[in-house]
């Protein structure tokens, strides 16, 4: 089953090398070394991981990434065999990869086992290297949409508001509940970043940290006890979750009054529907849509461009723009020519968890760019040896956008910003609040 996977999915990415490991976490130095050899040999590299970890360990993430030989994307757990099993470290060309069998077939690949892998970096040069020549070039009417500011000016209405529900209920409070399965270090600072924000805006924040065995039952009881606490208004179960676990069983546990996230089928069925209201939008798309408007940026009519189509961005993102009224195009990993589609999008929204996917050469003269992607590549030049991109190449796009979102400080703090509207605005129908 393993084999038949990857081999399908070399052939998709015409890739040279191709890395297969369990986990990256335990694998890191192992793999850090090949991706040496791949490096020198300016091929074409996918990482795979069983577990289905994006980032987290800077000993792989900036190997992987030198360069921009290499785009990697960890796919859906797979058969979970023995030991970490790291059988394709090969730094072939690719004459020697068709002899072992990985053909350039260009079969279409289709069906649920198919990985979301990007395949087009037909560009090598590395961004960095291409900045400093267009540097001099950036427009300077373009608009650097700050996600930051923005998410601090809703912070402060929030906190009117919680305050004003305080007095109004004679001391209540809306209260945020954090269930985290497993010590992800990512996670953990996620969680963490969240609580500081309900600290800030007087929401109470309780958290469950449960260890990475647990089963499935013991991560769906502490939803439901969690369901049935009256000081709880929002439940935010920290994806994603370990593999053995049942994600679709588990987020549907979450009493729909209470999903914050909006990743409940009820709620994400009705974001679908015209006509109907979801009683929660998923914080991210949320904030993009935020974003755009409180920076007056009109959606009506608008063509957008979504680029991703996970359950928790892409998806819900692309549904929320046409309740505004946008023409909606969705691009995707298995797209052939997404940058001539990017290319005819007033708003493009990159959420493919790819970094630097998207170049200047994707965005039309005068689109707004709103970038999703958080993704760690090296910078010796930075103290802890990496640095966070986005999925667009930010100072190409800036020389074409008119306004354009930075990471950090874009999407990633209203996220946080739209978790605590959700979790007030929950509170206030839970107490009976109307808005004043
Ligand atoms: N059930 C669930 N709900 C989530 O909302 C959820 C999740 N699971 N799993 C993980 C992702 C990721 N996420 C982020 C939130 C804030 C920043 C953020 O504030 N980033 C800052 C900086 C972060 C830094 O510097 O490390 C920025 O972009 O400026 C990033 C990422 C929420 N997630």
């Amino acid at each position: 089953m393993r084999a038949i996977l990857l081999r399908r999915a070399a052939s998709a990415a015409r890739v040279d090398v191709l890395l297969y490991t369990q986990s990256f976490a335990r694998t890191g130095e192992i793999l850090s070394s090949s991706l040496l050899h791949v490096k020198q040999m300016h091929a074409r590299c996918i990482c795979f991981a069983e577990s289905a970890v994006k980032v987290p360990h800077a000993s792989v993430t900036p190997s992987v990434h030198a360069g921009n030989l290499a785009h990697y994307k960890c796919t859906r757990s797979y058969a979970s065999d023995t030991d970490a099993y790291l059988s394709l470290v090969r730094p072939l060309s690719s004459n020697k990869l068709s002899s072992i069998g990985f053909h350039r077939v260009g079969i279409p690949i289709l069906g649920v086992d198919s990985p979301e892998i990007w395949t087009h970096h037909k560009d090598l040069r590395p961004c960095q290297a291409i900045l400093d020549e267009v540097s001099a070039k950036v427009e300077p009417s373009v608009i650097l949409i700050d996600g930051k500011l923005i998410a601090e000016r809703i912070k402060q209405e929030v906190a009117e508001e919680v305050a004003r529900v305080k007095s109004q209920t004679a001391g209540k409070v809306p209260g945020l509940a954090m269930v985290l399965v497993g010590l992800r270090e990512d996670a953990k600072t996620y969680v963490w970043s969240k609580k500081k924000a309900c600290k800030e805006v007087g929401i109470e924040s309780f958290e469950e940290n449960l260890p990475e065995d647990s089963s499935e039952e013991e991560v769906v009881n502490v939803v439901g006890k969690f369901n049935d606490d009256p000081s709880v208004h929002g439940i935010l179960v920290q994806l994603p979750l370990p593999k053995h676990i049942n994600e679709e069983r588990v987020l549907a546990a979450v009493n729909v009054e209470k999903d914050v996230d909006g990743f409940h089928p009820l709620n994400i069925g009705k974001l679908a529907m015209q006509g109907r209201s979801p009683l929660f939008v998923p914080c991210t798309p949320r904030g993009c849509i935020e974003l755009l408007l409180r920076s007056n940026i009109d959606i009506k009519g608008k063509h957008a461009v979504v680029i991703g189509r996970s359950n928790i961005v892409g998806t819900p993102a692309a549904m929320l723009l046409q309740q505004h009224q946008a023409t909606v195009s969705v691009v995707h990993s298995y797209t052939p020519n997404p940058a001539e589609i990017t290319n005819r999008a007033d708003i493009v929204i990159a959420a493919a968890g790819v970094a630097h996917l998207v170049r200047g050469d994707w965005i039309k003269p005068g689109a707004v760019v709103i970038d999703v992607g958080i993704n760690l590549i090296e910078d010796p030049s930075a103290k802890k040896g990496y640095r966070l991109v986005g999925d667009v190449c930010f100072k190409e796009a800036v020389t074409k956008a008119s306004a354009i979102t930075p990471v950090p400080g874009g999407v990633g703090p209203m996220t946080i910003a739209m978790l605590l509207c959700n979790t007030l605005e929950s509170a206030k129908r839970a107490f009976g609040i109307s808005d004043q």
